[in-house]
């Protein structure tokens, strides 16, 4: 099986030759590796390859799929949870099998979920570089206590579950809202199930822990931030699409928003996984988001821990080997996990 890896990252081989090193049929597998975005342009490069690797900002449009389906390609393996960037019923009708990374460490994510919401309550980015400085003063640097505050999580997941727990630890009270679980399914984790409109109204740090998809699609908007306690503080390590920016932006300047924790972004596509620092920033967006002194941005690295990686190679090349042995995989999706 010849597999073409998009969106390579020079970590990532070394971790990839040692997971195909501990599997017995290693010598089936050609991995070739390309920095390149997957995009209409560049799609053609998988000429003579079985399968395309992707990350979380590959396009993999119904215009890439074509284009990949009539070079050949039989297999789309994400190597990451989220699956909003595939257009799966063209894939479908393609024939071409998307399979996915379903839960590699949702520990990664949800201790990133609580290192953006312990650094913006207590400020660490402002007092590391005041220190630096020489400046001891506290002034601007007051926080609040986690213990007896209400968190509301938006998805109870596998990392909405792991945060739960760690928050849990801290004395905050856990409310979520998961329309794909019963309030019976919700209770056993001392978490309180509740209405979307409750988790607004009464939280006072929100997390969003659900799929991107055309229910969720800015679900943080004008309407939802209106209702929330004024003051909020918003984490998002999900998809940055769940967030309309310019209306947190107005929610920032008004106030109503108190704290921003972002580790994804609508636009992070054109931003993340690159060195832009000899560049002139275009996203004016993005750039009104950093000046505020209460948003802390953080280059989608939630999964970036050495045993999530460690998980994403190996069930990723499982998922590309049980392809190829038996045209299915138990890591596969399909329509039914649009609805
Ligand atoms: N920042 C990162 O590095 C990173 C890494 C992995 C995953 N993620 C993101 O985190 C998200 C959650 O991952 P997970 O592993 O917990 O997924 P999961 O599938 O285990 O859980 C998602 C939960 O969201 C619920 N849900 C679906 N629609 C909802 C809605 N409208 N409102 C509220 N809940 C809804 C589902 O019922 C499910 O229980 C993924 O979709 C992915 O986008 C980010």
């Amino acid at each position: 099986m010849k597999t073409l890896f998009f969106s390579y990252q020079d970590y990532e081989r070394p971790v990839f030759a040692e997971a195909l090193s501990q599997i017995d049929s290693q010598s089936s597998q050609q991995f070739s590796w390309q920095e390149a975005h997957l995009t209409p342009a560049t799609a053609a490069l998988a000429d003579g390859y079985d399968a395309v690797c992707a990350f979380v900002n590959d396009d993999l449009s119904k215009e890439v799929l074509e284009i990949l389906a009539e070079k050949g390609v039989k297999l789309v393996a994400l190597r990451c949870a989220g699956f909003n960037n595939v257009d799966i019923p063209a894939a479908e009708k393609l024939g071409i099998t998307v399979v996915r990374v379903p839960a590699y460490s949702p520990e990664a994510v949800a201790e990133h979920a609580i290192t953006m919401i312990m650094a913006l309550n207590r400020k660490i980015h402002k007092s590391w570089s005041r220190v630096r400085e020489g400046n001891f003063h506290l002034h601007g640097l007051l926080g609040f206590n986690l213990y007896g505050r209400v968190a509301g999580l938006i998805g109870l997941g596998r990392i909405g579950l792991a945060l739960a727990r760690i928050l849990q630890g801290f004395g905050v009270t856990v409310v979520g809202y998961d329309p794909g679980m019963s309030d019976n399914q919700i209770q056993p984790f001392n978490i309180t199930p509740v209405s979307l409109k409750e988790i607004y109204k009464t939280s006072d740090i929100i997390s969003l822990h659900c799929p991107l998809t055309m229910h969720t699609y800015h679900m943080i908007n004008d309407c939802s931030i209106s209702m929330m306690q004024p003051g909020v503080m918003l984490i998002n390590t999900s998809r940055g699409a769940l967030i309309d920016t310019p209306a947190v932006i107005k929610g920032l300047k008004s106030g109503q928003v108190g704290y921003l924790g972002i580790d994804v972004y609508e636009q992070e596509g054109d931003l993340f996984f690159q060195d832009l620092s000899e560049e002139v920033i275009q996203d004016d967006v993005f750039q009104r988001l950093l000046t505020f002194p209460n948003v802390l941005v953080t280059g989608h690295q939630g999964f970036f821990t050495r045993e999530a990686l460690q998980a994403i190679a190996g069930i990723t090349i499982n998922n590309i080997i049980e392809f190829e042995q038996t045209d299915q995989c138990k890591n596969s999706v399909d329509s039914s996990c649009l609805r």
